[in-house]
């Protein structure tokens, strides 16, 4: 059986389950359930805390789990990242008051408070910067208020949280972190992990792409595909009207309506788009 960490609460959780759903595995029904066997996948879900998969998965305990990079990257843990799964985009940042830091030089010699000690020690040591690092567990835009520190170091996502705090980011990100798929080297599951990273990579791919289906004049099928390349080849085919065609593509769902748009000027009509649940590249 594949063990697989699982975030059980916060910004990771729900997202993580969507996405292994959608991979076809078996997931908990509800919140209090810590582990889930999935027999028929061979796979073993534990519910655990995202700070503490890194150290699970780094000690071998389990065999890959689900967490955030910055997470992975705080916990010092054996453990490495296999791939990105594309939600829980956040940047960790350091954080003060308007005016009275403006620059990573300017934290010498200041408190930073941080839920993330391991990765603001690091980052502080890289950058010569020398500074006392104030270990809190959550609510860090408070702490500056509360005169703990004079500084934070936290996640940021829409900044509303450091807005409402009258902070303000400076210095360049820490860190661009997302939720990511990690393993430890020397695992014996090799083989499984990799199904299961084709199988959330079936799931991130099918979310970036949707699938287009147009008819486009038979003239005119050659500049349509230059539009919508595909992934390999668009699929071209024939309609009981000999002068068009359909073409079947997948594309960026980013560009979608821009694309659209350029097939309608250049003379496609019927232009459909679908989702797509899942893909294998
Ligand atoms: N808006 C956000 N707030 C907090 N963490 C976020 C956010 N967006 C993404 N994340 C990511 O979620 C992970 C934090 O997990 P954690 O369990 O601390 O979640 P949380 O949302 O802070 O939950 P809790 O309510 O327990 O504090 C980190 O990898 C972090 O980068
Ligand atoms: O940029 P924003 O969109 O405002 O999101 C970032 C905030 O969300 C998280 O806090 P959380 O709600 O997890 O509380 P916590 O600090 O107690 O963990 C994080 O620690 C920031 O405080
Ligand atoms: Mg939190």
């Amino acid at each position: 059986m594949l063990r697989i960490a699982v975030p059980n609460k916060g910004s990771l959780s729900d997202a993580a389950g969507d996405m292994l759903r959608e991979s076809g595995y078996r997931t908990r029904r509800d919140a209090k359930e810590l582990v889930v066997t999935d027999e028929a996948n061979g796979v073993e879900l534990f519910y655990l805390r995202p700070r503490d998969i890194a150290v699970y998965v780094g000690s071998g305990t389990v065999d890959c789990g689900i967490t955030g990079r910055d997470l992975l990257l705080d916990s010092g843990s054996a453990a490495s990242e296999v791939m990105a799964l594309g939600f829980g985009q956040s940047t960790f940042r350091y954080a003060g008051r308007p005016g009275s830091v403006a620059a990573l030089a300017d934290i010498a010699g200041r408190r930073v408070a941080t839920s993330y000690q391991g990765l603001v020690e690091k980052h502080l040591a890289e950058h010569g910067v020398q500074a006392e690092v104030v270990r809190l567990d959550g609510a860090v835009e408070t702490a500056i208020t509360l005169g703990v520190a004079d500084v934070i170091a936290d996640v940021v996502e829409t900044g509303g949280t450091l807005r409402s705090q009258g902070l303000e980011v400076f210095g360049d990100p820490i860190l661009r972190s997302e939720a990511v798929l990690i393993r430890r080297e020397g695992s014996d599951q090799v083989a499984a992990i990799e199904v299961l990273r084709r199988r959330l990579l079936g799931v991130v791919t099918a979310r970036h792409y949707v699938m287009l289906d147009y008819d486009v004049p038979a003239t005119l099928v050659d500049e349509a595909c230059a539009i919508t390349p595909g992934l390999e080849s668009p699929t071209v085919s024939s309609l009981q009207n000999p002068e068009w065609k359909a073409v079947r593509a997948m594309v960026p769902r980013s560009g979608t309506n821009q694309v659209m748009d350029r097939l309608y000027e250049m003379g496609a009509r019927a232009i459909l788009v679908t989702d797509i649940a899942a893909c294998r590249l």
